[in-house]
C-alpha cells in the first residue's frame, strides 16, 4: 500500500476519530441538556399542579363564602318578606284556602291573591366526600364542568396539561331542587285603601275576584262588608257562591241597566259620609276608626263584572269613586272595564303559571292562588248571613264610660248629660235632662232591652257625676229584682253610691210608689222654699247662691209605672196628682222623672192626662214600642235589636235619633263599674234604703225599735206594730198615753200575722220600761196562737199568763183597776189573743167593755186580737155601740167595708186584704189608714 495511501488512511482515521469524539461530546452535551430539560419540565408540571390546587381551593373557599352569605341574606330577606306579609295579611287575609276560616280583624288587612316567585334561597350544601363522576355535570348556576377544570373559571391555568394526577375541586355546591314552595304571598290592598282592577285570563280572574271577596268578608265582622254585585253578562252568576249573603242584605245584585243608579248611590254614600260622618274631623273612615275604635259605616264593595262601554255620566261617576270612594269605605273591584292607573288602584293581571302580575309587586312573577272552593264560599257566606241575621254583637258598657280615674268631673248645675251609644251614622248620641227636656218616657215590649237601656244610662251618668251632683231613686213595679244590684246584697256588699232608694218587688205594694212620690214632693218643697229664700228660680241659681248646700239633681226611675196608676183608688188618684205636680215643678228644681213601661196600656194610661204627658218631652222607644213617640212617628217599628230611638222633642219625627245601646246587663261589667265608684264614695254616703216587697222585715232591724230605751215612767209608751211602706224604714206605731180610747185592736183571722203584730207591740212596749216599771198580762184564748203567745210571755219579764182557765181573775181585777178611784201606780198592758173567745158570758164581756172604756185613762190598755171586725163590735156591745174605745186598729183579712164603723167620718177605707200586709189606723193621728208590714219573728 502506498505511503500516501497509508497516510491518507491514517489521516482519515484520525479525522474520523476526531469526528467521533466531537460527536460523542456533542451527544453527551445533548443528553445533559435533555436531562436538564426533563427535570425542568417535571418541576414546572409539579408547580403548576400545586398552584392549580391552591387556586382551586382558594376559589372554592371564596365561592363557599359568597354562597353562604347569599343564602343567609336570601333566607333573611325571604323570611322578612314572609313575616311582613304575615303581618300585613294575618289570619283570613293571608291563610291558604286549605286551612282558611273567617277571622275578623281589628283593622283592614292586605289580601292575598297568590305567591310572589322570589329567587329561592338554596338549601345548605352537603359536604361531598366522593369525587364527582367524570361525566359532564351542570351546576345550578349553569357552569359547565368537564371533569378536569371549570370551564371559564377565572384565573385558571387553562393551558396546562390535565394529567391523570390532576385533582377535581374538592367540593362542589349541590344542585338545588327548584320546586320548594315560595313563602311570600302576593298581597293587594282593598278595604280602607283602594280599588282593584282584574285583567287577563277570564277563569283565573274570576278566581281572583272570588278569593278577594271571601277574604274581605272573612277578615271583617259579619255585616261590616257589604257587597254590591253588577254582573250584566252572567246576571250575577259570577258571584253565585255568595248568594247566601243576599237574604241578610250583605249582598245585593244590581240588574243590567242599573249601573248608572248604582254609581250614583255610591257617590251619594261618599258625599253623605264625608258630610255627616267624617264631618271635617277625619279625612277617612280608617282615620276615624284609628282615633275612636268605632266603625260607624260598613265597607261597601261594588263588584263590577264587565258591562261594556260606559256612558259619560257613568264614566265620570266611576272616576269619582276611584278617586274618593276608598276614604269613605266605598271600594270597587272591576273586571272588564278599562281603568286608568291612579293612586290606590291595584291592577292584577291573571295568567297561568308564574306569568301573573300584580302591579304593586313590580316585575316579580306571581303565581295566583286557586280560587276558594264553592263549598267554602257558600259555608262562609251562610255563616256570615246567620251572624248578621242574629244582629250585631253587643257593644260593651265601657264604651259609654270616661277613662278610669276621670270619673265624677261633671257638674249637674244646669243639666245631666251622658252618651247613650253610637248612632248608626257614627256620631255619639248624647242625652240631656235639664229644664228642657226635663222628664223621660221609655217604652219597649218585654225583652227588647228597656231595663238594659236604663242600666246603660245610669252607668253613663253615675260615672260622670258624683253623688253630690246626682241621686237616684229607683222603683221597679215589675216582678223581679232588677234594681237590687245597686244595693248591697249577700253576695256583693257594694252599692252604687248615687242610689238613695231601691224598691223592688213592689208590684203589690203600690203604696211604696206613692211614698216615693210623697218623698219627692217633700224634696220639691224643700227646694222651692230654699229657692224662695234665696230669691232664685231654678237649681243652677240656687246652687250658685248656696254653694255649700246639698242640691244634687234627682233622677227618679219608675219601671212599669203603669202599675202605680192602675186602679181607680186613692193610691192612683194621689199618685197622679203628685206626678203632675212633680213633672210640672220638678224641672226647675232638678227633680227628673223617668217613667218606663213595656205595656202599651201603660203609655196609654198617660195619654188621658195630656198635662202630665206633655212634660215628658224626652221619649225613648225600644224596638216595636208603640205610642211612646208621636202618633205618626213609626221609627221604632223598624229598629234593629239593641237599638233605641231617642227623641228629645216629644216624639216629633225630625228629632229622632237612633242609638245602638251597649250591653249593661252583664253583671261582671256592671260590678266592675260599681266597685270602682263605690271605692270612691265619700265617707258620708251610706248604702241606699232597699225596700223588697218579698222580704218580711225583722223587728230587730227596725231603727225605731232599736232606739227604744227603758225610762222610769214614760208618759207616752209607744207600741210598734209593723214596718210602714215608706221611703225611710219607719215603724208604724200607736201611742198608748193616758187618754180614753188608747187601746189597740188587731182584726182578722190570720193567726200568724195577728200574733206577729201583738208580739211587736208587746216587745216594743216592754223595751221602754225598767223591770217592774209596767205590768204585762198575756191572755191566750186560742190554741192556734198558744205557741206565739207563750213566746211573747217568755220574752217579757214578770209577765202574767192567762188562758181560758183563769182569765176571769184577770178581768175582774182589771175591771176593778179601771174603775178604781185611786191613781194607777204603773201602766198595765193586757195582750189578748182571740178576745172574741172570752169565756164567762155577759159578766166577762161587761168587764172587758169596762176595761176598754175606762182603762186607758188609768193607764190600763188592751191590745187585743179579734178574729173579725163584727166580733169586736160584739165585744163593744153590739151594733149600736160606740167604737171609740178602740182608738187604733190593725186590720188583716178584713174588707174595707167592714171597717167603716172604726173609721170615723170617712166611709170605708180602701183596703183589699193581701198576705202579710195590714191596714193600720190610729184615730188620734191619722187622716187616712196606712198599709203596714208585720215584722217577722226574730
Ligand atoms: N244593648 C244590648 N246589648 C246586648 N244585650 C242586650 C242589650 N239590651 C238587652 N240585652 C239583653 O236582652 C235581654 C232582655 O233585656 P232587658 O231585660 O233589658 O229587656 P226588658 O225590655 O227590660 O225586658 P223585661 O221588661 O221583660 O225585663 C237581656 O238578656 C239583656 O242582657
Amino acid at each position: 500500500m502506498a505511503e500516501s495511501t497509508k497516510n491518507r488512511v491514517i489521516e482519515i482515521r484520525a479525522g474520523l476519530s476526531q469526528a467521533l469524539g466531537a460527536a460523542q461530546a456533542a451527544l453527551e452535551r445533548a443528553l445533559d441538556a435533555r436531562k436538564a430539560a426533563e427535570a425542568r419540565y417535571r418541576r414546572i408540571v409539579a408547580a403548576a399542579a400545586a398552584r392549580r390546587r391552591k387556586l382551586a381551593a382558594a376559589r372554592d373557599e371564596r365561592i363557599h363564602e359568597i354562597e353562604s352569605w347569599h343564602d343567609t341574606e336570601l333566607s333573611a330577606l325571604a323570611g322578612a318578606a314572609a313575616g311582613a306579609a304575615d303581618r300585613a295579611a294575618p289570619g283570613a287575609a293571608g291563610e291558604p284556602w286549605h286551612s282558611w276560616e273567617p277571622t275578623p280583624l281589628e283593622r283592614a288587612a292586605e289580601l292575598r291573591v297568590g305567591r310572589l316567585m322570589l329567587p329561592e334561597a338554596p338549601l345548605p350544601p352537603p359536604v361531598r366526600n366522593e369525587r364527582p363522576a367524570a361525566a359532564d355535570r351542570h351546576t345550578d348556576d349553569g357552569e359547565h364542568w368537564t371533569g378536569g377544570a371549570w370551564a371559564g373559571a377565572p384565573g385558571e391555568v387553562t393551558d396546562a396539561w390535565a394529567g391523570p394526577d390532576s385533582e377535581p375541586p374538592e367540593s362542589v355546591p349541590a344542585p338545588v331542587a327548584d320546586d320548594s314552595p315560595p313563602v311570600t304571598p302576593a298581597l293587594v290592598r282593598l278595604l280602607d285603601h283602594g280599588h282593584i282592577v282584574v285583567e287577563g285570563d277570564q277563569r283565573l280572574g274570576d278566581d281572583v275576584v272570588a278569593g278577594l271577596l271571601l277574604r274581605a268578608l272573612g277578615t271583617s265582622t259579619a255585616g261590616q262588608v257589604r257587597i254590591i254585585g253588577y254582573d250584566p253578562e252572567h246576571l250575577g252568576g259570577g258571584l253565585a257562591g255568595f248568594a247566601p249573603l243576599a237574604p241578610a242584605g250583605v249582598l245585593t245584585f244590581v240588574g243590567p241597566g242599573g249601573l248608572d243608579k248604582l254609581l250614583d248611590e255610591l257617590v251619594g254614600h261618599v258625599r253623605r259620609i264625608n258630610e255627616t260622618v267624617l264631618a271635617g274631623e277625619y279625612t277617612s273612615l280608617r282615620e276615624l276608626h284609628a282615633a275612636t275604635k268605632r266603625r260607624p259605616e260598613p265597607w261597601r264593595v261594588a263588584v263590577l263584572l264587565g258591562g261594556g262601554d260606559l256612558s259619560r255620566h257613568e264614566r265620570s261617576q266611576l272616576d269619582r269613586l276611584l278617586r274618593t270612594g276608598a276614604a269613605c269605605g266605598v271600594h270597587l273591584v272591576i273586571r272588564g272595564q278599562a281603568v286608568e292607573p291612579g293612586p290606590g288602584i291595584e291592577f292584577v293581571v291573571a295568567a297561568p303559571g308564574d306569568d301573573a302580575r300584580v302591579d304593586s309587586a313590580g316585575a316579580l312573577p306571581v303565581r295566583l292562588d286557586h280560587g276558594p272552593t264553592p263549598t267554602l264560599v257558600t259555608a262562609t257566606c251562610r255563616q256570615i248571613a246567620e251572624a248578621v241575621a242574629a244582629g250585631p254583637a253587643p257593644v260593651a258598657l265601657d264604651s259609654l264610660l270616661p277613662e278610669a280615674g276621670a270619673e265624677w268631673r261633671e257638674s249637674s248645675a244646669t243639666e245631666l248629660t251622658a252618651p247613650l251609644g253610637d248612632s248608626p251614622q257614627g256620631p255619639r248620641v248624647h242625652v240631656t235632662l235639664s229644664d228642657y227636656p226635663p222628664h223621660a218616657l221609655i217604652a219597649g215590649p218585654s225583652g227588647t232591652g228597656k231595663t238594659n237601656f236604663i242600666y246603660a244610662w245610669m252607668g253613663a251618668l253615675a260615672a260622670r257625676y258624683s253623688p253630690d251632683e246626682l241621686a237616684f231613686y229607683l222603683l221597679d213595679f215589675k216582678e223581679g229584682v232588677s234594681f237590687a244590684r245597686f244595693a248591697p246584697g249577700r253576695r256583693d256588699p257594694s252599692w252604687l253610691p248615687h242610689v238613695r232608694l231601691v224598691g223592688v218587688n213592689v208590684n203589690t205594694d203600690r203604696e211604696f210608689g206613692l211614698a216615693l212620690l210623697r218623698f219627692l214632693s217633700g224634696e220639691l218643697k224643700r227646694r222651692a222654699d230654699a229657692a224662695k229664700q234665696y230669691e232664685v228660680t231654678n237649681l243652677a241659681e240656687l246652687r250658685a247662691e248656696d254653694p255649700e248646700g246639698s242640691w244634687p239633681r234627682i233622677l227618679a226611675v219608675v219601671d212599669e209605672f203603669q202599675v202605680l196608676l192602675s186602679g181607680r183608688d186613692s193610691v192612683s188618684a194621689e199618685a197622679v196628682d203628685l206626678l203632675e205636680d212633680l213633672a210640672r215643678r220638678g224641672r226647675s228644681q232638678g227633680i227628673h222623672l223617668i217613667l218606663a213601661s213595656q205595656d202599651v196600656s201603660g203609655i196609654e194610661a198617660l195619654w188621658g192626662r195630656p198635662a202630665l204627658v206633655a212634660q215628658f218631652s224626652l221619649r225613648i222607644a225600644l224596638p216595636r214600642a208603640r205610642r211612646v213617640l208621636a202618633e205618626t212617628n213609626a221609627a221604632a217599628d223598624s229598629l234593629p235589636r239593641y237599638h233605641a230611638v231617642v227623641n228629645a222633642d216629644s216624639g216629633a219625627t225630625e228629632a229622632n235619633r237612633v242609638v245602638r245601646v251597649p250591653a249593661a246587663g252583664d253583671r261582671e261589667q256592671w260590678s266592675a263599674l260599681q266597685h270602682r265608684l263605690w271605692r270612691r264614695r265619700p265617707p258620708e254616703v251610706g248604702p241606699p234604703r232597699l225596700f223588697d216587697g218579698d222580704v218580711i222585715p225583722k223587728l230587730a232591724d227596725s231603727p225605731d225599735f232599736r232606739q227604744l230605751r227603758a225610762s222610769a215612767s214614760p208618759a207616752a209608751p209607744i207600741a210598734l206594730l209593723g214596718e210602714t211602706i215608706d221611703v225611710a224604714a219607719r215603724s208604724a206605731r200607736t201611742v198608748l198615753r193616758r187618754a180614753p180610747g188608747r187601746n189597740l185592736a188587731v182584726l182578722g183571722t190570720r193567726v200568724d200575722e195577728a200574733c206577729a203584730i201583738l208580739a211587736t207591740a208587746g216587745r216594743s212596749l216592754a223595751a221602754q220600761f225598767p223591770p217592774d216599771g209596767a205590768r204585762f198580762s198575756v191572755v191566750c184564748l186560742d190554741q192556734d196562737a198558744r205557741a206565739a203567745a207563750e213566746a211573747l210571755h217568755a220574752r217579757i219579764p214578770d209577765c202574767g199568763w192567762y188562758d181560758m182557765e183563769n182569765v176571769d181573775w184577770l178581768l175582774e181585777d182589771a175591771a176593778a183597776e179601771a174603775t178604781a178611784a185611786w191613781p194607777a201606780d204603773r201602766p198595765h198592758f193586757i195582750l189578748i189573743y182571740a178576745a172574741d173567745a172570752l169565756p164567762g158570758g155577759k159578766e166577762a164581756a161587761e168587764q172587758l167593755r169596762t176595761v176598754l172604756r175606762q182603762g186607758p185613762e188609768r193607764r190600763l190598755h188592751v191590745l187585743g186580737w179579734w178574729r173579725g171586725a163584727g166580733l169586736l163590735r160584739d165585744s163593744l156591745g153590739g151594733h149600736a155601740s160606740r167604737t171609740d174605745p178602740i182608738g187604733a186598729w190593725v186590720a188583716l183579712d178584713v174588707h174595707g167595708s167592714e171597717l167603716s164603723p172604726y173609721y170615723p167620718g170617712q166611709g170605708a177605707p180602701n183596703w183589699y186584704p193581701r198576705p202579710w200586709r195590714a191596714l193600720h189606723f190610729d184615730r188620734s193621728v191619722h187622716r187616712g189608714a196606712e198599709v203596714i208590714i208585720p215584722y217577722g219573728t226574730s
